[in-house]
């Protein structure tokens, strides 16, 4: 079953609800105005049946046909059509213009919010269900806000204003159609109550769905190279079904709860007013323009009451889908918080760790008691098997995760003080798989950088030696850049990502396994390139390969999260350890 299934109380649902009609106060002005319109369309369509009762009662019944008073009925009747459409055209659009400025709106903050999550959060969330919220969730939203809330403000409307004619025309029988609000009221409760639930469900396999789609696309080498088509095909196929079922089971209940519920309460209605007509005429005589507007209104009446309950399908698909996206935004996994203090700046970029310990869950430390310090322009080097700590001391450097033991310090300041700015500013971080946006070779370098000049780009890239292959490329620095950079190889990517984290010139480098991914042809020049970008900057760099990082000033051996060894690679080596092993092992590989 899935995971994000939400269920919401009658109370719940007013309070997304109202959270989501709180988006329209900026558009006051357009509400008011599709409001005006709704109000204006209403009146004229309760004046239809009144003309016509004036009509068939005057006119019709006594056979008496004066010509100008038949052509001023006639203009009445035309006018009050004319201006019915025109306004219900206003309104409908009036109202898709509301709901496009609300899902924009949405969109905008859903996102703003992403950017603000923590590691935390993707670490346990799919990405393609955040897609799905931003997507299908506020595409639900544009529905309601267009059809369902113009049809019920409409339907509140046209009830009450065809209960005040039917009130005026005839007092008992107002009160007799009035008896059967509570029936309509319990069918329409009785709706929501299991439709929201159904709703739920299958939104949250939509969801779902789109995780297994988004997985599936960005895992396509190892799904195929693995063979795996079958099974994801038969995963999809079963949460595809899931979601079939639970769609199926809305329908069984709108064809049971909607319109034909409605329609019985109506066509009962009918036949107790023709019947109390049948008895009155009786005793006192009932005009049939009268007859025939009663029954009109009865049936503006039932009409909008079976359109809302028709569209509450929409409308609980449209909460539920509104309740996933405030979820999101309400989400509290943020990124770990800075309480920055202005003053604080990084001068010479000395790198400090006292005695961190971390865990990602709250239960099993991964760093335990870490201590070292990498002074101003020396480079220190994590080695150690894989799993023993090292990506994990360079997401807390990067404040991708929150610490709460121990305390990492630049220059004396500690990384939870130091603005943020001056932080992004001073460190440079270098991905094992770098990151490659669409665009253009500049456009990666500089990364919307507006202050920074195309000289500065293209120095970064000379510096790195990354301006050779892009001088190859037909459009140079203007080439286009598919997504992730799926054209170059992947040293050409890293050899980008070098030129991108040299533009900002930081005083601190952190490399993760830079130098894992390149082959071995441009090996040579990543390694000059990475010298230079080295030299004179306080390093801190992951290799698994330890002949990238034998002249570390420092060497530090991780553990099972502790340091075990630590000292230059010379000193290592005669320590006989687990580094020497690593050597040891890696050398006889060669
Ligand atoms: N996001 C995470 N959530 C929970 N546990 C994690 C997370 N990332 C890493 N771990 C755990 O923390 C421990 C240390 O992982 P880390 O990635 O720091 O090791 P590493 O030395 O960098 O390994 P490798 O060389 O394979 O990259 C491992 O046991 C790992 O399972």
């Amino acid at each position: 079953m899935t995971a994000d299934v939400i269920n919401l109380t009658l109370k719940d649902q007013l309070k997304v609800l109202v959270r989501l009609l709180k988006y329209t106060v900026p558009f006051k002005g357009l509400l008011i105005l599709a409001f005006s319109m709704l109000v204006i369309s209403t009146v004229m369509g309760v004046m239809t049946p009144y003309l016509v009762m004036i009509f068939i009662d005057n006119y019709l019944t006594p056979s008496i046909f004066p010509e100008d008073e038949i052509m001023w009925l006639i203009i009445a009747f035309i006018t009050v059509n004319v201006i019915a459409v025109l306004t219900t055209y206003w309104q409908i659009y009036l109202l898709q213009r509301l709901a496009f400025k609300v899902i924009q709106q949405l969109r905008i903050d859903a996102f703003e919010k992403i950017g603000k999550l923590g590691m935390t959060y993707f670490d346990k969330v799919p990405s393609g269900s955040v897609v799905s919220r931003l997507t299908n969730d506020t595409q639900a939203i544009v529905d309601m806000f267009t059809s369902v809330l113009g049809t019920f403000l409409m339907a509140i409307f046209m009830v009450i204003s065809s209960f005040v004619m039917m009130f005026i025309l005839d007092v008992k029988l107002a009160f007799i159609a009035l008896i059967f609000m509570p029936v309509i009221v319990f069918i329409l409760l009785t709706y929501r109550k299991y439709s929201a639930r159904y709703f739920s469900q299958a939104r949250s396999l939509l969801s779902d769905m789109n995780a297994k789609l988004a997985e599936s696309i960005e895992g396509m080498k190892i799904i195929q190279v693995f063979n795996q088509e079958k099974r994801l095909r038969k995963e999809f196929a079963v949460i595809n079904e899931e979601h079939y079922q639970y769609n199926i089971r809305t329908i069984k209940l709108d064809g049971l709860l909607l319109r034909p519920a409605i329609d019985m309460i109506y066509i009962l209605s009918i036949v107790v007013i023709l019947s109390y007509f049948g008895f009155l005429s009786f005793e006192t005589s009932v005009t049939a323009g009268v007859i025939f507007a009663f029954i009109q209104y009865m049936e503006r009446f039932f009409e909008p009451i079976n359109q809302v309950s028709q569209n509450l399908n929409i409308f609980q698909q449209a909460l539920v889908a509104a309740s996933r996206v405030f979820t999101l935004l309400d989400e509290n996994r943020h990124e770990p918080a800075q309480a920055a203090d202005k003053n604080q700046e990084i001068t010479n970029g000395c790198v400090e760790f006292k005695d961190v310990t971390f865990s990602y869950d709250g239960k099993n430390n991964v760093l335990k008691n870490i201590s070292f310090t990498v002074p101003p322009g020396t480079t220190t080097a994590l080695v150690g098997h894989t799993g023993s700590g090292k990506s994990s001391i360079i997401n807390l450097m990067m404040r991708f995760y929150e610490f709460e033991h121990g305390s990492i310090e630049i220059d004396g300041h500690s990384i939870k003080t130091l603005p943020k700015e001056e932080m992004k500013k001073n460190i440079g971080l270098v991905l094992q798989d770098p990151f490659i946006f669409y665009g253009t070779p500049a456009s990666n370098i500089k990364l919307y950088h507006s202050e920074m000049t195309f000289e500065q780009v293209k120095r970064a890239a000379e510096f790195v030696s990354a301006d050779s292959f892009i001088n190859k490329l037909p459009r140079g620095y203007d080439e286009k850049v598919v997504e992730k950079g799926a054209d170059f190889s992947s040293g050409e990517r890293q050899l980008l990502a070098f030129a991108r984290t040299m533009a900002t010139d930081p005083k601190i480098l952190i490399l993760d396994e830079a130098t894992a991914n390149i082959d071995s042809s441009t090996e040579e020049k990543i390694q000059a390139s990475l010298m230079k970008m080295r030299s004179g900057r306080t390093t801190l760099a992951i290799a698994h390969r330890l002949s990238t990082i034998q002249d570390a000033d420092e060497i530090l051996v991780l553990n099972k999260g502790e340091i075990v060894e630590r000292g230059k690679h010379d000193e290592l080596v005669q320590l006989k350890g687990i580094y020497y092993k690593m050597y040891k092992l890696q050398n006889s590989q060669q």
